[in-house]
């Protein structure tokens, strides 16, 4: 394996991002925040219930800003270098890559295809890589799709190879025109033909999404006749496997369907029990140490990824056996997440910099063996078994009862946890086991899902997992390459957004209160302090739409009462001091990054809106899940593909020109609740600055020193300005417009709240 002598230069690097001037101004934020509290505090018996609200809700701002002081304190990332690997590691290890898909109408097969093609092509020996891909939606077509994208990877694999093809998706890659400069004769021929294939591939998928029917004549599809995406059997079909291979560069690397059993009666655990049971039957068939996970529209953009994160797990230090995974950011080839971008290279290089980064649910490798309940104590420094862990672990009877009754998982697990390489065999030997794993009552009374794969529990299964892991004393560790190693869709703002960003503050807030919380785990686990404060950060999403929302609604009741909001005199300076430098702060965040102040606007105004709309929802959603009443359900995000892209640039220029249309910034509305919040909080504050020019102040039942003034109708103006879309939305027709019913309701309310405020 690695080379271990130290002379060599190493395979990768953790480069430390600590910056004195920007800790300072993290200081000075919360020196603000804190004194703006402390001036409240003062003057609380001189004032009234807006003064107690808005103290309640600054505490809280204070508290989300003291968690990130902490977390951004000693800010790191890795470095690797690919280039190395060859002369320092003979044999490199093997790597088994994970898709999920569950639904071939919100996740179209032409792009799942796309993902699967890109992890074929990857820079690495195809006789140590083997993909798997589970559909949770039993659907022939995507089958379809993919067996057909397997037949067309035979040209694009060696293609990409032979010429070094920098992005490895053929629907980006194609859609860059031949450029004349780069064309051998030869290159333009073949260029020419692998394109004509894609064509081909992509209209045979389109006319089969047109009519699928004639697919259950085909014998090859029987296992799908009679199916339901929710009633059906275990679907294992090995497609093609990669015989006998040396790792030359025309070979494809193996791949394999999978779709677990489901019956409309036993939980499935949505992407959770798809990932556990892609261990599973990975496990049997190649068992490779490393597993990458990516989501179906995920696909790498990076040749070197896999090498890339196996510099840090072959690189020989003191710590190298304590890195359970390595995740890489989440990227996006469309505009609509460039405040997920940000919030990651700053938030995410802050938390690499303690005990690593949390687990993003895709573009992330693991390792097998922490992903079957190892501790960090459990190993030597040499990375082997302890004794005490080995009689631990090893014990059949023990294995049986964690990893369930399938003689051959067991012994494949057995080997995993030694490290033993795994003898080469067929894969198809293992369909019967493969079938085994995959019955719905298999994990019964196992412990798959509560200390073993992928965890239960939660929707957000991702953080769920990952702070198991943390508190296991593993680390994790980041890298962020450019161009991006992995690039995905994001839903545009609208219902799509609204709905995903409840999913994840929904989930995250059930780990908060599952046992696997940072409140229960921050001094007894084996985590770190900081990594906690992280987890903890990130788990309260949900509970942070409370005071956002009262804030938004704070600046328009002073002005219809008459009461003050913000201090007065020269404390003003504290309130004008803190907003500045907290838009000056976010605004170098975004532009270091190469994003536009346009960009940075639309980031802000989107985070009020998702905290206020969408995050709200989770708070009735974990309360009913909590007294029992409802469960939490996962529901897949729409994908699209895009309808044009140019360019195969790199980075964020890259993303930007990606814009898939014109409308592209623009938000969608439809009649679902998430849209009357919004909708009323900007009736209320238009209403109260309408009253507050034409002297409705006067009608208060307060008057007199103390009142509202110029402080709060610019809050006010402020607020209208973040709920910009809405107040676009109210004058616009179709998908862009704000339904009638919506605004109907929010004019009630709004109609109760200022005869409350006056
Ligand atoms: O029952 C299910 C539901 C989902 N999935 C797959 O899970 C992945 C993530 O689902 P998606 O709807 O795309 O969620 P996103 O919100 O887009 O994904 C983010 O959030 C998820 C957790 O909420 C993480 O798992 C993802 O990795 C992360 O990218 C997709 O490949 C799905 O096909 C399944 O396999 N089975």
């Amino acid at each position: 394996m690695a080379d271990s002598s130290s002379s060599l230069p190493p395979l990768c690097e953790k480069i430390s991002y600590k910056n004195y001037f920007l800790r300072a101004v993290d200081l000075t934020i919360l020196g603000l925040l804190f004194s703006l509290l402390l001036y409240r505090i003062l003057l609380m018996n001189q004032n009234n219930t807006v003064w107690v609200v808005a103290f309640l809700c600054e505490s809280c701002f204070s508290f989300v800003w003291l968690l990130i002081t902490c977390i951004k304190w000693s800010p790191a990332a890795y470095k690797s270098y690919p280039e190395r690997l060859d002369e320092r590691v003979h044999d490199l290890p093997s790597v088994d890559m994970f898709v999920t898909t569950a639904d071939p109408v919100r996740e179209p097969p032409i792009l799942v295809a796309n993902t699967l093609l890109s992890l074929l092509a990857v820079n690495y020996p195809a006789n140590k890589l083997a993909c798997y891909v589970s559909d949770d939606g039993c659907s022939p077509l995507t089958y379809f799709s993919l067996k057909e994208a397997s037949k067309f990877a035979k040209i694009w694999v060696p293609f990409c190879k032979k010429y070094n093809v920098k992005v490895r998706a053929p629907f980006r890659y194609f859609l860059n025109p031949l450029a004349a400069t780069e064309s051998s004769d030869q290159f333009s021929r073949d260029w020419e033909m692998t394109k004509r294939e894609y064509e081909k591939l992509s209209r045979k998928v389109e006319d089969a999404t047109g009519d699928s029917h004639w697919l259950d004549e085909e014998d090859d599809f029987e296992a799908f006749s009679n199916t339901k995406p929710n009633d059906h059997s275990t679907i294992v079909k090995v497609v093609w496997e990669n015989k006998g291979g040396v790792g030359d560069e025309n070979e494809v690397p193996h791949f394999v369907y999978i779709s677990r059993e489901k019956r409309p009666n036993y939980l499935h655990h949505y992407k959770a029990g798809a990932m556990n049971f892609l261990v599973r039957v990975s496990g049997l068939m190649t068992n490779a140490p490393y597993m990458l996970n990516v989501d179906c529209d995920m696909y790498a953009n990076e040749a070197d990824v896999v090498r890339q994160a196996m510099c840090i797990f072959l690189q020989k230090s003191i710590n190298s056996n304590q890195c359970a995974f390595v995740q890489y950011p989440q990227d996006f080839y469309d505009s609509n997440a460039d405040e997920l971008t940000v919030l990651q290279s700053y938030l995410g290089q802050g938390i690499a910099g303690i005990q690593g980064p949390i687990y993003a649910g895709s573009g992330c490798f693991h390792t097998r063996r922490v992903m079957y309940g190892l501790s960090i104590d459990d190993l030597e420094e040499d990375g082997t078994l302890s004794s005490v862990a080995a009689r631990k672990y090893l014990a059949e009877k023990n294995l049986e009862r964690k990893f369930g009754n399938s003689k051959e998982m067991v012994k494949s697990v057995v080997e995993a946890l030694q490290r033993k390489p795994n003898p080469q065999n067929t894969l198809a030997n293992f369909l019967e086991a493969a079938q085994e794993v995959g019955h719905c009552h298999y994990e019964y009374q196992t412990s798959w899902g509560k200390t073993i794969g992928w965890l239960y529990e939660s929707t957000a299964e991702d953080a769920n997992t990952s702070i198991g892991i943390h508190s296991r004393g593993w680390t994790s560790s980041y890298i962020s390459p450019e161009p991006p190693a992995f690039l995905g869709a994001m839903p545009p703002g609208g219902p799509d957004a609204m709905l995903q960003q409840r999913r994840w503050a929904t989930g995250l807030l059930e780990v908060l209160f599952n046992k696997q919380s940072p409140l229960i785990g921050m001094f007894c686990r084996k985590i770190r302090f900081r990594q906690s404060l992280a987890y903890l950060y990130i788990f309260t999403w949900g509970l942070r739409s409370i005071p956002e929302l009262f804030y938004c609604l704070l600046p328009s009741y002073c002005l219809l009462h008459n009461s003050a909001l913000f201090p007065k005199g020269v404390y003003l300076g504290i309130i004008v001091t803190l907003v500045g430098m907290h838009c000056l702060y976010t605004l170098w965040e975004f532009m270091s990054l190469g994003f536009s102040v346009q960009s940075w606007f639309v980031s802000q105004s989107f985070w009020r809106i998702k905290t206020t709309c969408s995050w709200l929802f989770s708070i009735p959603d974990i309360i009913l899940k909590l007294l029992g009443i409802s469960k939490t359900v996962f529901i897949v995000t729409k994908k699209t593909m895009p309808k044009t892209m140019s360019g195969s640039g790199s980075g964020k220029a890259q993303r930007e020109d990606d814009c898939p249309n014109q409308d592209s910034g623009k938000f969608e509305f439809d009649g679902s609740l998430y849209f009357l919040p919004g909708t009323f909080i900007v009736l209320v504050n238009l209403a109260a600055l309408a009253g507050c020019s034409v002297g409705l102040k006067r009608l208060s039942r307060r008057h007199g020193e103390g009142g509202s003034g110029l402080a709060e109708a610019c809050g006010s103006i402020l607020v209208v300005m973040l709920f910009l879309p809405f107040l676009k939305g109210m004058f616009e027709k179709g998908k862009y417009g704000i339904p009638l019913s919506t605004i109907s309701k929010a004019a009630f309310l709004a109609v109760l709240f200022v005869v409350f405020a006056l």
